[in-house]
């Protein structure tokens, strides 16, 4: 399209939108004209299409108009965001200078270029969730993860270390625990399970050209940074190099201020819980496996936060359960506290109800973009602040009264903003309208001259009136012709002489005076002049919050801490949570465990607990034996969701519990097809079960379930047997493992720590009941068929398949008809129906029978036919 206009005919200002272009080709341009953001030619055809905007048409130099969209500049930041989430980049270029000022052109320059990962919109972003910007850097020394959520300002950094070949796959865990919008990547990175794990999820990548100068690099974070982060990170070389790319990224394509990005954390990945990217999604803790969603999900349960902040924390919680005692007592003790004093955690409650976002408000103060109803609402927060520290140090618990000294002090914040913002701002921040009377003297005195004038202007308005004797005269104040005295066509001939006339319109003159003239000057220079400095106040109070930019992010921090923790109380006490206790020898018990997702479900009481004694040296490794549908694998995942919320910091779903702190949960559950990946279904469950094997330890807990039935019962058999042998002998794990292999349950008295347990069913008049409880022992079978009844499968078909298992199970199917098809087989079975109902027919007595019971049973045997 653009080929079709030359550039050197084209207008000054699409020879720049086309220069500019050539710099940003992978971005769609939106050029600030006026009051829009204007993009043209290609880029103004996807806009259109992709905003569903009218495409409209701008002179440019040749005959034919150049395509041209437009978005008012004041929508950007959400039509920016339509743009990206259908996978475009926007590259906004802004007007740099004063248009007052400029001569000729006006300067304009990119000023953000909006991706995935580096939208900051807060109308926009999942408030509840972090966005985050991912970078990765690898080479053949290992491997680092740097994240950043420029909406919040939280930066984090990790290496990843161990054998090369397992770098990758620990890489992509964290990847989806941290769940990033964007990833960067060094474009020489070479990993092909990584490249692999691209390919196949639609995630928004950017190539990073990999930069050779390594202190270049640190020096740059240093300049962004400081020195002090900087020293947190000296010694991790790859950390940097990953930290250097999402930093160059970021400050490349913001040239807002960012000094809400200001503190480096660092991450050991061993200091948490490990959980593998399938575990997480096996049990369900943040999306569900049916639609990848919220819903019924962990998180569902526990987000309940009173702010965003709160639940931004338990979502990381979540990610990184801990495995330090003490920290997690720590916030056991704060959910004890607030459970056990029902006041406090009300007022808690009632306060941080009215708590606004504060992180993604100083972020926004800090590229400036906050206008003065962020500053009230960052007021409104902090307002209750001094009620919550009395309210936290009155509490019978040291811990909690700690919190109370630990708040920062953001009162002056709060008496700034009071004193200098009006109650009920506008949107706006360049019209006037936002600073409060008696905060600037000089303002006052120009809102009082601006007064004057309008005072002035009813007087001249009235005088003049009577003057000239016209009954409707008035004076109109109108945008682009300012103040005008307007007369009817009637009364022309009263108009004074020395009247200017400025313009006629179909009824009336519109007319201007010396004396007009000179009010309006007043009035409209002094409104230029008010709004400047109204400006010029915002600009320094802004200022003056930025300055405080960490004892608010600290104050934000306390605050979600204690929202998550006080919500852990409130869901403890809501759905009959109890504390866990830690020990340390290995075991686990829990009385009367619930799964708290399948409970939440169902109606009160329909759930049925169960017990859990797991980790004794004679209890280490449980086989689960039980029909289709009794259980089994709520019960498993229910035991490791029970250890993950205790080690979050959560009261969990029993009656008492026990739990040894696990370095890892292990799942393999379910046979989902990864064909696309190369793998078949059977391979797949064997890889999960091989790298369980592998990376398990004596403290971790490992959930199996039917591994070996994606290949033939004799093969799966087999492999299942020779699986829990080697977790008997040589890894020693808490395992669960649940199959329909009988078979296995015979391993009880041949391995020392292997136990059975079983789920128990009533069958009631042909009928299953399942009785959903656990017990010691082995099941006799799997009750298949039976389920697969309940499931409304046809009559036929269940009748068929009973045959089938009898035979089956004598292995007469095999022997009497090994020369047959199948087919022939099936035959048989309906020569051994219609012999049951020559039986059935034989067997009535028709002496005995009325004729309305004849007529019944003549139905029955024809109806019996009729299904031959
Ligand atoms: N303890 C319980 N109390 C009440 N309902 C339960 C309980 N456990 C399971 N259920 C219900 O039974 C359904 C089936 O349970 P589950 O999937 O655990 O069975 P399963 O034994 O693993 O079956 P399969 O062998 O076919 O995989 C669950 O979706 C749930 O609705």
């Amino acid at each position: 399209m653009k080929s079709n206009f030359k550039y050197d005919k084209l207008t000054p200002m699409l020879k720049h939108y086309v220069d500019v272009k050539n710099d940003f080709r992978d971005s769609i341009l939106l050029y600030r004209v006026g009051d829009f953001y204007e993009s043209f030619f290609d880029d103004a055809i996807i806009t259109s299409k992709a905003l569903s905007l009218t495409l409209t048409g701008k002179d440019c130099g040749h005959e034919k108009k150049a395509p041209m969209c437009g978005v008012p500049h004041h929508v950007i930041d959400s039509y920016a965001f339509k743009l990206v989430k259908q996978g475009y980049k926007v590259a906004l270029c802004d007007q740099v200078e004063d248009p007052k000022e400029a001569k000729g052109l006006v300067k304009r320059a990119i000023t953000r270029v909006i991706t995935p990962g580096t939208i900051t919109d807060m109308e926009s972003l999942d408030n509840r969730e972090n966005n985050y910007l991912l970078s990765l850097f690898q080479n053949d020394y290992g491997l680092s993860i740097s994240y950043c959520d420029i909406s919040t300002g939280k930066l984090v950094c990790l290496e990843i270390k161990g054998l090369s070949s397992s770098l990758a796959k620990k890489a992509i865990d964290q990847i989806e625990r941290i769940n990033p919008s964007e990833i960067l990547i060094n474009s020489d990175f070479s990993d092909n399970v990584l490249k692999r794990y691209f390919n196949d999820n639609e995630i928004f990548l950017n190539y990073i050209e990999n930069p050779k100068d390594y202190l270049n690099r640190a020096s740059m974070i240093k300049n962004h940074l400081g020195e002090t982060n900087f020293k947190k990170i000296s010694n991790m070389r790859l950390a940097i190099l990953s930290l250097a790319n999402l930093i160059d990224y970021i400050y490349k394509y913001h040239k807002d201020n960012l000094s809400h990005i200001n503190n480096i954390e660092v991450l050991e990945i061993n200091d948490y819980m490990q959980l593998e990217a399938n575990t997480r999604r096996n049990l369900e803790l943040h999306r569900n496996l049916n639609n990848n969603t919220k819903e019924n999900t962990l998180l569902s349960i526990l987000d309940k936060a009173d702010t965003v902040m709160g639940s931004r924390l338990i979502n990381e919680y979540l990610e990184r359960p801990l495995i330090d005692r003490d920290k997690i007592n720590r916030r056991l003790d704060i959910v004890e506290s607030f459970l056990e004093d029902r006041i406090l955690s009300n007022n808690i409650s009632n306060i941080l109800s009215d708590v606004y976002d504060l992180e993604r408000l100083i972020a926004k103060i800090s590229y400036k973009r906050a206008n003065a109803r962020d500053f009230i609402s960052i007021k409104n927060s902090i307002a209750n602040m001094p009620k919550l520290r009395e309210i936290l140090e009155a509490s019978e618990s040291e811990q909690i009264r700690n919190i109370a000294l630990n708040l920062p002090d953001v009162s002056d914040i709060y008496e700034l903003i009071d004193k200098a913002i009006v109650d009920d701002p506008p949107l706006g921040i360049s019209e006037g309208g936002i600073i409060k009377d008696k905060y600037n003297t000089e303002l006052d005195s120009l809102k009082i001259a601006s007064k004057n004038a309008q005072s002035d202007l009813i007087l001249y308005e009235n005088e003049e009136k009577e003057k000239t004797a016209i009954k409707n005269y008035k004076i109109v104040f109108n945008k682009n012709n300012g103040y005008s005295i307007e007369i009817t066509k009637a009364n022309l001939d009263k108009v004074p002489k020395n009247y200017v006339r400025k313009q006629t319109l179909k009824n009336q003159e519109r007319y201007t005076s010396e004396r007009l003239e000179e009010i309006a000057n007043i009035i409209l220079g002094g409104k230029d002049k008010l709004n400047e400095l109204e400006y010029k106040i915002f600009s320094n109070i802004r200022e003056k919050i930025l300055a405080n930019t960490i004892k608010l992010q600290a104050l934000a921090k306390m605050l979600a801490m204690i929202d998550a923790l006080n919500t852990f109380a409130k869901i403890a006490l809501e759905n009959s949570y109890i504390r866990p206790k830690l020990r340390d020898d290995n075991i686990i018990k829990i009385k009367d465990g619930r799964h708290p997702v399948i409970e939440n479900n169902l109606k009160e009481n329909e759930f049925i607990p169960n017990d859990t004694d797991i980790g004794s040296r004679e209890n280490l490794i449980q086989i689960i034996t039980g029909p289709n549908m009794a259980g089994k694998s709520t019960y498993m995942r229910q035991m490791a969701i029970i250890i993950i919320l205790a080690q979050i910091g959560s009261f969990v779903p029993a009656r008492a519990c026990e739990i040894s702190i696990c370095d890892q949960v292990f799942t393999r559950i379910g046979a989902s097809d990864n064909i696309s990946k190369g793998e078949s279904t059977f391979m797949l469950e064997m890889n999960e079960v091989s790298n369980i094997l592998k990376n398990s330890t004596k403290d971790s807990f490992v959930i199996l379930d039917e591994v070996g039935r994606g290949t033939s019962s004799d093969d799966g058999l087999s492999i299942a047997m020779a699986i829990v042998e080697y977790l008997s002998k040589h890894k020693k794990v808490k395992t669960v493992f649940a199959t329909h292999f009988h078979e296995l349950t015979i391993l009880e008295d041949e391995l020392e720590n292997v136990t059975n347990l079983k789920i128990e069913i009533l069958e009631e008049n042909n009928n299953l009941v399942f009785l959903r409880k656990i017990k010691k022992g082995k099941s006799d079978r799997s009750y298949g068929i039976e389920v697969a009844k309940l499931s409304g499968l046809p009559n036929e078909i269940i009748d068929n398949a009973k045959i089938i298992m009898d035979k089956l199970s004598t292995n007469e199917i095999f022997e009497i008809n090994k020369s047959k098809e199948l087919s022939s087989s099936i035959a048989d079975i309906s020569n051994q129906k219609i012999l049951a109902i020559k039986n059935l027919a034989s067997a009535v007595d028709i002496n005995s029978l009325t004729p309305i019971e004849a007529i019944n049973k003549l139905n029955d045997l024809l109806k019996k036919i009729g299904e031959l």
